[in-house]
C-alpha cells in the first residue's frame, strides 16, 4: 500500500515539531515537506503532498488553506482563530474544489474532545455553566479555540433544551471580571508559566456542582488525533469541524 504524502506547515513550532516527528514515525505516512514561516507554499505542490497539516498562526492559516484548496491538497488544521466569517470563506473555496477535504480540529486530544462532549450532554441539566481554560503564557489568542467551541456547544445544547438564562446578580464589575461572553456562556482564560493546555467546565445546580477537567500535559497528547485526521480527511470531502466526527462521537 502506498504511503500518504504529508506536509507540515508551522514545522518549527511547538505542536508543528511534534507533528513532524509523529508523521515521520507513522508507518503509513511519508513526510514530504516541513514548512516554516518564510518557505514558499509551492513546496506543497512540488513535493506532491496529498495532505497538509496546518499548525501555524491565526494570521497565516487562511492564506495557507486558500493555496491548499486551490491545489486539491487536503488539510488537517489545528490552528485557532476561527470565526463564522472565516468558516464561510473556507466553505466557499471548498465549493470550487469539491473533492478536497479540510478538517478543523479545535483540539486534537481525545480527552479534550470528550470534555466537550460531556459538557454538551451535562449543560441542560444545571442552572449555571462556566468555562475556564488555562494555557502556557506563549499562547497568542484568548480564549482558546477549544474553550470557544466548548462554550458554543454548551449554548447550543441549552438552547435546544429551552434552558432558562443562567442566574447572575452581578450589578457592577471590573471589565473582564466575568470573563468573555461566548453565546451567553462566561469563558475565563488563565495564562500561567508551567502549564500547557487545560480546561475546566464548571456546572452548578441546586446543592451540587459538577466539574469536568482535562489536562494536556505534553504535545504528544495531540498526535493520535493529528494522525487520525490525516488518515480520515482524504475520504471526507468538504469541511469537517471537530475531530469528534472522525471518532464517531459527532
Ligand atoms: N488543535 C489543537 O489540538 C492544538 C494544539 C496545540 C496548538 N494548537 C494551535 O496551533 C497553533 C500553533 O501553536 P504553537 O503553540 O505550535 O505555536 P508556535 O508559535 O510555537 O508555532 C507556530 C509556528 O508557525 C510558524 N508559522 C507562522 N506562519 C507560518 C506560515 N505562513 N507558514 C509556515 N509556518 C508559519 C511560526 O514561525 C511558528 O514556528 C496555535 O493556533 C495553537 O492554538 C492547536
Ligand atoms: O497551546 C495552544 O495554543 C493550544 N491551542 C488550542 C486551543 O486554542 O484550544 C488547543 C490546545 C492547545
Amino acid at each position: 500500500m502506498s504511503k500518504l504524502r504529508v506536509a507540515v506547515l508551522g514545522a518549527k513550532g511547538r505542536i508543528g515539531s511534534a507533528a513532524v516527528k509523529a508523521v515521520e514515525d507513522a508507518e503509513d505516512m511519508e513526510l514530504v515537506a516541513a514548512l516554516g514561516r518564510h518557505d514558499s507554499l509551492d513546496v506543497l505542490t512540488s513535493s506532491g503532498a496529498q495532505v497538509a497539516v496546518e499548525l501555524t498562526t491565526p494570521d497565516s492559516v487562511m492564506t495557507n488553506l486558500e493555496y491548499c484548496v486551490a491545489n486539491g491538497i487536503h488539510a488537517v488544521v489545528g490552528t485557532t482563530g476561527w470565526s463564522e466569517e472565516r468558516l464561510a470563506t473556507l466553505d466557499g473555496w471548498l465549493k470550487t474544489s469539491p473533492s478536497t477535504g479540510v478538517l478543523i480540529a479545535p483540539n486534537f486530544s481525545i480527552g479534550a474532545v470528550l470534555t466537550m462532549k460531556f459538557a454538551q450532554i451535562a449543560a441542560p441539566y444545571f442552572e449555571s455553566v462556566e468555562v475556564v481554560e488555562l494555557h502556557h503564557p506563549h499562547k497568542v489568542d484568548a480564549p482558546s479555540g477549544t474553550a470557544q467551541r466548548t462554550a458554543q456547544l454548551i449554548a447550543e445544547a441549552r438552547r435546544a433544551a429551552g434552558s432558562a438564562p443562567m442566574p447572575d446578580a452581578t450589578a457592577t464589575a471590573l471589565e473582564g471580571a466575568r470573563g468573555a461572553d461566548v453565546e451567553g456562556v462566561p469563558v475565563h482564560a488563565i495564562r500561567l508559566r508551567g502549564l500547557l493546555a487545560h480546561q475546566e467546565v464548571l456546572l452548578g445546580g441546586e446543592g451540587e456542582t459538577l466539574t469536568v477537567r482535562h489536562d494536556s500535559l505534553h504535545h504528544s497528547s495531540f498526535m493520535p488525533g493529528v494522525l487520525l485526521g490525516v488518515r480520515r480527511v482524504v475520504d471526507a470531502p468538504g469541511l469537517t469541524f471537530g475531530l469528534e466526527h472522525f471518532l464517531d462521537l459527532g
